[in-house]
């Protein structure tokens, strides 16, 4: 006889059987039942059978791409679609509520993100299918240390290019709103000018107090900017922390700002961070600055030539740029499309972004699985006695996490 199955989906991480069997009674014809759970957090399937040894956890599975968004309520939908469709006409009101949504910690808003991401991103492929490959917006880091005069650039360098009719977002990822509730990057006051233009938008992007919280807000972020049109995307952050590293990971070409200054005042400034970068410019060159910022030039000249070459076709610049003036920010612009050219033309900016993007999703996954694990039931209470005695010396640490691990894999 064959057996009948049952198949039915559930939208959930995990389920209980008391909660969900009691609904279902076994009689002699239906022998055999199977229940497939989604699980929308580790994106696999697990089959649930039910035999006369009760119920069986068979098999997990790797569910294809496209089966991996959620079903959407209607009301849901018709918020994707509104957003979507305003968002890709260019509407400022609808970017906006997207990064709004995206940003959002509440469970249901992320997977109304999700949905609209997807939507975008397929977007994001037709056009540049359109546009023989090409990327939609040249995506550009810039970091420096507090009064390096970041915002004094933005807004000469913004207004540049909206002049030229580019479109212009300005993300800036500010690592102090998550731990002091206070805004080293987001105040209003920050390029007035630039935030009245119409092809500019400017928008504070929270980090949620990890860099996994750069990566993926700001990631979404700019993923919106460019389905909004913008062509020119800047992530500007504090080189004084983390995050700047992160913003390096997630952009087509990566800028230094620095004043005409050495020494102390470029303490909180990461040696590595110079590394990263693909142009640095020594912002003040102006009045009786010019002097102390050549000066400052000629120096990271000569410690450039040391560094490892990370491309076959760019060698770091380092410019004298003056934001209030003006001066210098032309070349620099000429300076920067000459990167994005050598690069494109090289296929280095594209196998970039494709770097860039895995290690976007292993950001991910490695916070989230910590997340998990912290807060399992089989480890929680576990975690303060064991920290405890390695804290004493009573137990190594290579041994208190094998046990945490393994009270983790076997409850699992
Ligand atoms: N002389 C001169 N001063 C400048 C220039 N650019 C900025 N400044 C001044 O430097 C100070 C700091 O400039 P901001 O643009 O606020 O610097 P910032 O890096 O955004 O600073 P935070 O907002 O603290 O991160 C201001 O007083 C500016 O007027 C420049 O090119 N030349």
């Amino acid at each position: 006889m064959k057996i009948p199955s049952l198949l039915l989906r559930f939208p959930h991480c995990c389920f209980s059987r008391r909660t969900y069997f009691p609904n279902f009674h076994f009689t002699s014809r239906v022998d055999f039942l199977c229940i497939e759970s989604l699980t929308p957090a580790q994106h696999y399937q697990t089959k649930w059978i039910s035999s006369s040894n009760g119920l069986r956890r068979e098999l997990r599975q790797q569910v294809a791409p496209d089966q991996q968004v959620e079903e959407l309520s209607d009301r849901e939908q018709r918020l994707v679609d509104r957003l979507y469709s305003g968002l890709i006409q260019g509407h400022r009101a609808c970017l906006a509520e997207s990064i709004t949504l995206v940003e959002s910690t509440q469970s249901r808003k992320k997977k109304i993100a999700q949905v609209l991401l997807q939507k975008v991103l397929s977007y994001h492929r037709e056009q540049e299918k359109l546009n023989q490959g090409k990327p939609l917006a040249f995506r550009v880091g810039l970091s420096g240390p507090p009064g390096a005069g970041k915002s004094t650039f933005i807004e000469c360098f913004g207004k540049m290019l909206t002049e030229r009719k580019y479109k212009v977002s300005v993300l800036a990822v500010d690592p102090s709103s998550s731990t002091s509730g206070g805004s080293l990057l987001g105040d209003k006051t920050r390029m007035t000018e630039l935030s009245r233009d119409m092809n500019a938008y400017i928008r504070p992007s929270p980090t949620r107090g990890t860099l996994g919280g750069v990566t993926r807000t700001t990631n979404e972020a700019i993923l919106l900017c460019e389905g909004g049109g913008y062509n020119v995307v800047l992530v500007e952050t504090v080189g004084v922390g983390q995050s700047e590293f992160a913003v390096a990971d997630m952009v087509d070409m990566f800028i230094l700002l620095l004043p005409p200054a050495g020494g102390d005042e470029l303490q909180g400034i990461k040696r590595g961070i110079i590394e990263m970068a693909d142009l640095v410019a020594i912002n003040k060159a102006d009045g009786d600055l010019v002097v102390p910022a050549r000066r400052i030039q000629a120096e990271y000249v000569s410690a450039m030539k040391l560094l490892r070459k990370r491309s076959k076709v760019w060698r770091p610049k380092v410019m004298r740029i003056s934001a209030k003036t003006g001066e210098g920010i032309s070349d620099m612009w000429d300076k920067m499309t000459e990167f994005h050219d050598l690069t494109l033309t090289s296929g280095e900016l594209i196998a970039k972004r494709r770097k860039q993007q895995k290690v976007w999703m292993w950001n991910l996954i490695q916070e989230n699985m910590l997340e998990h694990f912290r807060s399992h039931l089989a480890v929680k209470d576990k975690i303060p006695l064991l920290e405890e005695k390695v804290l004493h010396g009573v137990l190594s640490p290579g041994l208190a996490a094998d046990l945490l691990l393994k009270a983790f894999k076997d409850s699992v």
